[in-house]
């Protein structure tokens, strides 16, 4: 498997299942996708008026019925607690030309991964099915290492520009940046705001006599 990001934009994405999986996957693509969730029932997180729902039981459905409700979707999601029914929602879905992940049953071609988000960054993390745990485990240590990177990204956006203006050498422009990011001081004075960081990292690293690098 490779990893891209895909716009879903105007896509239909079809969840089956409204549990606590179901109910996931729908939060994260109902940011980005149309989506709609099949379930004989429905956690209360799925009552939200972005989400399309339909009520009906799929156990005795062969793959052609299957296959129409799946309709133009784009990604099929099998989140229902019948791993059975799940490969037969994933027949349907190469039936209808749509990509398909598969919570519980045999793998499909789309894996959805632990996400880190900021404004100016994305991060996904998977183990390939291994150790669904550990995908969780680091976003939730990285989340928590890492408060500032946006801030972060700003400031090494606006310093490589700056230096372009001070600093001769390529060479010695990428070392300032990356001094830059292994100063724990740098980081913590993000917490005082981009702007008076910069202002610190600008005197350390540029205006300031002692250049610790
Ligand atoms: C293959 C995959 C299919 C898919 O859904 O795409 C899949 C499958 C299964 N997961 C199961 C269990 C758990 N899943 C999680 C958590 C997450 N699972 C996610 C993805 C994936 N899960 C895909 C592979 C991802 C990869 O490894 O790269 C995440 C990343 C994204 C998301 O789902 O939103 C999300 C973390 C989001 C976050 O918080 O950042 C936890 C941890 C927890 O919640 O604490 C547990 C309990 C601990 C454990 O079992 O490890 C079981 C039942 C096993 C059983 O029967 O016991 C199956 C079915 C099976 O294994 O057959
Ligand atoms: N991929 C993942 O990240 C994870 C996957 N799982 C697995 O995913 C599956 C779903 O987990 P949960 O949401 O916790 O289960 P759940 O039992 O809470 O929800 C299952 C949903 O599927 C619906 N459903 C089941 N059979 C149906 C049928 N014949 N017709 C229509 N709707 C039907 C139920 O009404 C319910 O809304 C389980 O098999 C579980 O082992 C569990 C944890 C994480």
């Amino acid at each position: 498997m490779i990893p891209l990001m895909i716009d879903l934009a105007a896509r239909r994405v079809v969840i089956f299942g409204g549990g606590a999986v179901g109910a996931r996957k729908a939060a994260f693509f109902s940011g980005e996708a149309r989506v709609t969730v099949i379930s004989r029932s429905f956690l209360p997180a799925l009552l939200s008026p972005g989400i399309e729902r339909i009520e009906v039981e799929c156990a005795s459905m062969d793959e052609s019925a299957l296959e129409s409700l799946i309709g133009d979707a784009f990604l099929v999601v099998a989140a229902t607690s019948d791993p059975d029914l799940n490969d037969r929602i994933g027949r349907a879905a190469r039936s209808a030309g749509a990509l398909f992940n598969n919570a519980d049953g045999e793998a499909g071609d789309v894996l959805v991964p632990s996400v880190i988000r900021g404004e100016r960054y994305l991060l996904a993390i998977s183990t390939g099915g291994a150790s669904p745990a550990i995908p969780r485990f680091l976003r939730e240590h990285l989340e928590a290492a890492f408060p500032h990177l946006d801030a972060m990204i700003g400031v090494q956006a606006r310093l490589r520009e700056d230096v372009k203006e001070c600093v001769g050498s390529q060479e010695e422009r990428q070392r300032i940046l990356r001094a830059v990011l292994r100063d724990p001081d740098a980081w913590s004075w993000l917490s005082e705001g981009e702007e008076r960081a910069y202002q610190r990292i600008w005197e350390r690293y540029i205006s300031g006599k002692d250049t610790p690098y």
